[in-house]
């Protein structure tokens, strides 16, 4: 991106790490965000330079649109009227009502590309952005019918330069898929979340890993995901609605407690592992099966910090990792995801070092 200028409107979390990112391979960075004090901690991040008002004197090549879904139509018509720069994008989580809306307010959908990175995080706001947050991930590009092959080049170009995948696909079917493999996800995790609200001290103290796995995204801005589902209604409604049957089918086969019922939980179970597993790896592809390697570290400063060159100096590369804090003890269990053929040995040189390795 050396010698491009990139304009990021909407200086969350995306559009402060997009910045982050395009900045590390060479760009100048414009920002600007109706909250001041996003712009301002964006800069102080180091994402770029604040867009001074009124129209640039040049447009920059690219403007990103890092704001909300039902503000992408009126922020592109904006930019534009500002003559901000020669190709817009977005990365809006829905894609069809927003264009719908771009060209109902006029818009030049020439110089739009529509995108979407699948990547981000339960949290909002520049202070969670990262540089390589895109990195490995697929990011959708949905450029509209009449979109100049240089527009979608830029924007092919802005994916790559963040590390991330360019996928090409319509508006329609983008907002089908996201609404099986996000949205409706986001849902059924509040749904879970929100049996929590009334627990007692007891189920809480009793909460493990895999409640903690199921929740996360239950975490979100629930003002930014209103706006994604209300966009999204008639997909999402239509996994939602595929979902509650199966866990009211499952209800009454567990209420019924024969052992036929039972073969049909497994049933669902089975096709939950089947399912899963269909989910592609971090570099995409078919999911590899990697080892876990579980050490128990004591909760103290540094102890991860060793251990992590301990693995370094095995020449084990870590493909995954994930704490567990034992409630009540001063200990983590770190379970250390790597390749099957590492494991053993990399289990064997952690014992040696003296670390308390298990399985
Ligand atoms: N949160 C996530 O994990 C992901 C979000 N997205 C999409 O990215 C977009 C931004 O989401 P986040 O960065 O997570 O939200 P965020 O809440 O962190 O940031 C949004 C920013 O846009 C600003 N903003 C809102 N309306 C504006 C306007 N009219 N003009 C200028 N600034 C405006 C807000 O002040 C805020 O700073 C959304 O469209 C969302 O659907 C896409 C991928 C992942
Ligand atoms: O936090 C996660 O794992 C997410 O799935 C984040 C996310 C949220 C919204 C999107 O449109 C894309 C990705």
């Amino acid at each position: 991106m050396e010698g491009r200028r990139v304009v990021v409107v909407g200086t969350g979390l995306i559009g402060t790490s997009i910045a982050l990112a395009v900045r590390e391979r060479g760009a100048e960075v414009l920002l600007t965000d109706r909250d001041p004090a996003a712009l301002a901690q964006a800069v102080e991040l180091g994402a770029g330079e604040p867009l001074p008002d009124g129209a640039l004197r040049e447009p920059a090549d690219l403007a990103v649109l890092a704001v909300p879904p039902a503000a992408v139509a009126v922020t592109l018509l904006d930019a534009q009227k500002r003559r901000l720069a020669t190709t817009y994008t977005d990365v809006a989580s829905v894609k069809a009502l927003p264009l719908a809306q771009a060209a109902g307010l006029g818009c030049d959908l020439s110089s739009f590309v529509a995108g979407h990175p699948l990547a981000g995080s339960e949290r909002s706001g520049p202070g969670a952005a990262r540089a390589d947050l895109f990195l490995g991930r697929p990011w959708a590009l949905c450029p509209p019918a009449g979109a100049a092959p240089e527009a979608v080049q830029a924007v092919t170009e802005l994916a790559r330069a963040c590390g991330a995948m360019p996928v090409e696909v319509e508006a329609d079917e983008h907002d089908r898929a996201v609404a099986l493999v996000s949205h409706a996800p986001h849902v059924v995790s509040a749904a879970v979340a929100a049996r929590l609200t009334g627990a007692d001290d007891v189920a809480l103290g009793l909460s493990g890993q895999g409640v903690r796995d199921v929740t996360r995204i239950a975490a979100s801005d629930p003002r930014l995901w209103v706006g994604i589902l209300s966009a999204n209604s008639e997909p999402v409604a239509d996994v939602l609605e595929a979902v509650a049957t199966d866990l009211a089918v499952a209800a009454s086969l567990l209420r019924d407690g024969s052992d036929e019922a039972a073969t049909h939980v497994a049933d669902l179970l089975l096709r939950g592992n089947a399912g899963r597993s269909r989910i592609p790896g971090k570099h995409g592809g078919d999911q590899p099966a990697y080892a876990t390697v579980q050490v128990v570290i004591p909760d103290r400063p540094g102890e991860l910090a060793m251990i992590f060159q301990a693995i370094g100096i095995s020449g084990v590369n870590i493909e995954d990792v994930t704490i567990e804090h034992s409630q009540g003890r001063p200990l983590g269990i770190l379970e250390i995801s790597v390749v099957p053929e590492a494991a053993e040995r990399l289990a064997g040189e952690l014992r040696a070092r003296g670390w308390s390795v298990s399985g």
